[in-house]
């Protein structure tokens, strides 16, 4: 279970989060949405210790701030938002560091045969068995993007934290990726969440939502019992559910 309590965030003595609480056993999932910069990758870099926090962040009720890097490397799988420059290495090698990330204080030329089967695993999950050796510099943004989704894989762990995980996915790979990542979760013992822009592909991934605006949740709790057109307006400052109505209906008009 992830406990998080009255955590915030300050950069400069600038609040960028404040008070955030909530829990996430494992087994569930939670969409986290919220307008440009209402602090929803603060809030995942903190939880991944990437940044200093204020408050309680605990898995499996140890404090995250208090745990090795290789140690949270095997509770925390971190999918960032993608750049556009990287180190021109294979796919396969980019998968391996998930694995390296979890062996403590090793670096390379440690892995056993386990590790490198666990990573096979990964690149056939993700569908890089016959491109593992393509140069990462050479794929489209979406097939990069499953392959940082198998490197977070390749890390085992118990939560995986996804930074606007389907930006550069097509459609097919974006339900692909939802429908993986229930299987992942089918086992009650893994947890995920989720940042997302676009509400109809959070609803697909979860119905339980936690919204931020200005650093500071405004609501969370089941999608049919917080959301309203309302509620919506109020965060994103725009008739959110009159753009939803309107396109469909024009769906309605369709085969
Ligand atoms: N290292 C940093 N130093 C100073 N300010 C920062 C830093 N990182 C983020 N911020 C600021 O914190 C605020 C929240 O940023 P964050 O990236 O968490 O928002 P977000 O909700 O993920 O936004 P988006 O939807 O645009 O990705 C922004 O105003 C951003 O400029």
């Amino acid at each position: 279970m992830l406990q998080v309590k009255q955590v915030s965030v300050a950069f400069n003595q600038h609040k960028i989060i404040q008070n955030i609480s909530f829990s996430l056993p494992y087994g569930h999932k939670l969409a986290i949405l919220g307008p440009n910069g209402s602090g929803k990758t603060t809030l995942l870099r903190a939880i991944d210790h990437l940044i200093d926090y204020q408050g309680s962040i605990k898995l499996g009720g140890k404090e995250v701030r208090e745990m090795k890097r290789a140690e949270i490397a095997g509770q925390i799988g971190l999918l960032k938002q993608m750049s556009t420059s990287y180190f021109p290495y294979t796919v396969k090698e980019l998968v391996m560091q998930g694995r390296y990330r979890r062996l403590k204080g090793q670096f390379f030329g440690t892995v056993d045969r386990t590790d490198k089967e666990f990573v096979e695993k990964c690149l056939v999950a993700t569908g890089f068995q016959d491109m593992q050796d393509r140069r990462i510099d050479s794929l489209s943004g979406g097939q990069l993007q499953r392959a940082f989704l198998a490197k977070t894989l390749a890390q085992d762990p118990k939560i995986i934290l996804l930074d606007e995980p389907t930006n550069h996915l097509d459609i097919y790979y974006q339900l692909e990726l939802l429908d993986y990542l229930n299987d992942w979760m089918a086992d009650g013992e893994h947890a995920v969440i989720g940042v997302f822009h676009d509400i109809n592909l959070a609803l697909s991934f979860s119905k339980e939502m936690l919204f931020l605006k200005a650093g500071q949740i405004v609501n969370q709790g089941q999608f049919n019992q917080i959301v309203s057109g309302q509620f919506l307006e109020h965060v994103f400052n725009t008739d959110v559910l009159g753009y939803l109505r309107r396109n469909e209906k024009l769906w309605q008009t369709i085969k």
